[in-house]
């Protein structure tokens, strides 16, 4: 068994004392390489704690930048970190910590043309990601290279964590989700809100069974952690049963193609990726906000329906618009239009909300008003016209 640097003895002793880790313990946790995606909410924490309990290899990616508000949970950048690549700033912060660990920085997405090249040379692969389509790439990956996956997710005040493809007969991630949900019940943080603690707590568990994996301490069962910040008590776990035979990843006749396009599987793209342009044909249904600014500037007598929730409105709100959240106006869409105030703006945070609401709005009162939803929403209100207007 190969010695470990003098050092090492000083700064892991009070974990190399524990049962069950001992010397040869910290010599695996140095043998060992993990691969981190994302290094956001959920990967910063994870990061944090693999880095300072001496993984010899880590890799982080993440193809994003970071952004003023990251900061409220991806703890390891800073303010001085925005702009710089995600990886890149995690990078930063974990090398001041602990200088030993080698680490990869990958500034790029894993896609389906790129992830078992980039996944390969790690034995255990954690999802820090947010989105779907990522979810299943890489449990198919980590299915067709045979390494663990801990996957971790978080939104508003609850958390999920699994392993997934582990031990005898694990379960990969299709097995417990065959089919994506459908595109328009998914969120993202920026959309429905996340509270930092909240990623703070999965992405240490995601550490700790990653942990547990290389050291030899996980049970190997399957099982799925839920965590509500809210509840009583706050964790619950499920039992999770063994593999599906009709899996099309670990089943018995695996039939997922490499080429295959996870976004389209999913439903598409995120409303929000979709750029201004694709949305054409029905240009005349929606309005920039240059377009608002200049009717609001114009004085025509206009309405303006805000449909985010009303702890969003009372943060901030353009003047003279009024609250009707997206769930009021649905149920009764033709109560929100003043008669005879036209045209109508329907703005919400990111523009996403407001097109539904547009949608229904028209749908009542086809002919009678010009409906328009704002493309972009308020952010992109704070972004192109009153930068004192503010962002969250
Ligand atoms: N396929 C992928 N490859 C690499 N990184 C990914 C991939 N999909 C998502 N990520 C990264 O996972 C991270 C998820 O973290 P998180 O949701 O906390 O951040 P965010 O996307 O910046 O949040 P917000 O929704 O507030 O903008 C992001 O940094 C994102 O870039
Ligand atoms: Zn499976």
């Amino acid at each position: 068994m190969s010695a470990l640097p003098l050092l090492d003895y000083q700064r892991y002793g009070r974990q190399m004392i524990l049962d069950g880790i001992g010397f040869p313990g910290q010599v695996k946790l140095r043998k060992a390489s993990v691969a981190v995606v994302g290094a956001g909410g959920l990967g910063c924490p994870a990061l944090q704690y693999l880095c300072a309990a001496g993984i010899g290899r880590i890799g982080i990616i993440d193809h994003d930048r970071v952004e003023l508000s990251n900061l409220q949970r991806q703890i390891l950048h800073t303010e001085e970190t925005i702009g710089l690549h995600k990886a890149e700033s995690a990078a930063r912060a974990l090398k001041s910590m602990n200088s030993d660990v080698l680490l990869d920085v990958q500034t790029v997405a894993v896609v389906a043309d790129n992830a078992r090249e980039l996944l390969a040379p790690y034995d255990i692969l954690l999802d820090c990601t947010d989105n779907v389509p990522t979810r299943y790439l890489l449990s198919d990956t980590a299915v067709a290279l045979g390494k663990p996956l801990v996957s971790g997710a978080a939104q508003k005040f609850e958390g999920q964590l699994s392993v997934f493809n582990y031990g005898a007969n694990g379960p990969c991630y299709r097995c417990l989700y065959p089919t994506p949900p459908p595109r328009e019940t998914v969120g993202s943080c920026a959309e429905l809100g996340i509270f930092g603690v909240v990623t703070g707590t999965i992405g240490n568990l995601q550490a700790l069974e990653t942990i547990k994996i290389i050291l030899g301490l996980h049970d190997e069962t399957p099982a799925l952690l839920i965590f509500s910040a809210l509840g009583t008590p706050p964790f619950r776990s499920i039992k999770l049963r063994s593999k599906k035979e009709s899996c099309l990843a670990c089943g018995k006749s695996p039939r997922i193609p490499s080429s295959t396009d996870y976004v389209q599987f999913c439903g598409g793209p995120a409303p929000d990726w979709v750029s201004l342009g694709q949305s054409s044909g029905k240009a005349n249904q929606r309005a920039k906000v240059e377009e608002l600014r200049q009717a609001i500037e114009s004085g025509v007598e206009l309405s303006i329906i805000d449909v985010r929730p009303p702890t969003e409105f009372g943060i901030c709100q353009l003047p003279g618009s009024r609250n009707i959240p997206l769930k009021a106006l649905l149920e009764d869409p033709k109560k929100c239009i003043d008669s005879g105030t036209e045209p109508v703006y329907v703005v919400c945070r990111l523009g996403n909300d407001s097109q539904i609401a547009a949608k229904a709005l028209r749908s009542q009162i086809e002919g009678e008003i010009t409906v328009k939803d704002v493309i972009g929403g308020l952010q992109a209100w704070s972004k192109e016209i009153d930068p004192s207007f503010p962002i969250y």
